[in-house]
């Protein structure tokens, strides 16, 4: 951040009940050469890691589905959605929590992630920065059912579809999660799944 077009930022904060947010005013030197004060609700929940897990020999990939609450708020019907394998970091490094939340979520016990992209989420309103992976799994890999922690009330679907179907469902908008899109849209431009 550059100090020469912002100061004096001053946080104040609104609520702390489960996550952080923010009220942030400062001000900020306009590229006019005016000086304006700004005020930013920031939302801070840490910052996450998602994965697209896959098979070359099966030809298939591993999604979730869950109940996601501000979706349901938002236009989408039941309220489930499906996406990739993610979690929040807690204190993790971003490929010591993919691997954690692999198992969690969808049973698998991984070795071996590949790190793709760096982004954030939400620019203009979240802090969270998310790590983009992709790793492939095998059956031997399988440890347990996955579907989540139940000590978190986590209800998690494990699918595990052919790509080709995953495909289909991206460009029929039944996967309306960005990470999601981001990392099949990686697996084709790449492609993740061939030899
Ligand atoms: N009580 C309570 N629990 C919460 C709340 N928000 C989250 N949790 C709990 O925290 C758990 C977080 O699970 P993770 O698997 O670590 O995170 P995630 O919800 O899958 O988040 C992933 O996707 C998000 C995008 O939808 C990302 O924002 C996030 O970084 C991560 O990648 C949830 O299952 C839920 O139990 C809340 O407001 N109240
Ligand atoms: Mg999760």
């Amino acid at each position: 951040m550059s100090d020469k077009q912002i100061k004096n930022i001053e946080k104040k904060l609104l609520s702390d009940n489960y996550y952080i947010l923010n009220r942030v005013t400062f001000d900020y030197l306009m590229s006019s050469g005016t000086w304006v004060n700004q005020m930013r609700e920031v939302y801070d929940r840490g910052d996450g890691a998602g994965i697209l897990l896959y098979n070359k020999e099966k030809q298939t990939v591993i999604l979730t589905k869950q109940f996601r609450m501000p979706t349901y708020l938002n236009d989408n019907k039941d309220g489930f959605l499906v996406e990739i394998t993610a979690g929040m970091l807690d204190k993790d490094n971003p490929e010591v929590c993919i691997i954690r939340e692999t198992e969690e979520e969808v049973g698998y016990r991984l070795k071996k992630v590949k790190k793709v992209y760096e982004a954030y989420s939400s620019p203009g309103v979240m802090t969270e920065k998310m790590h983009f992976f992709v790793g492939e799994y095998t059956d031997d890999m399988k440890v347990n059912d996955g579907g989540g922690l139940d000590s978190e009330h986590e209800d998690i679907e494990v699918l595990e579809l052919p790509f080709e179907k995953a495909i289909n469902m991206l460009n029929n908008g039944k996967i309306e999660d960005t990470r999601t899109i981001v990392l099949l849209q990686y697996a084709q431009i790449y492609n993740l799944l061939g030899d």
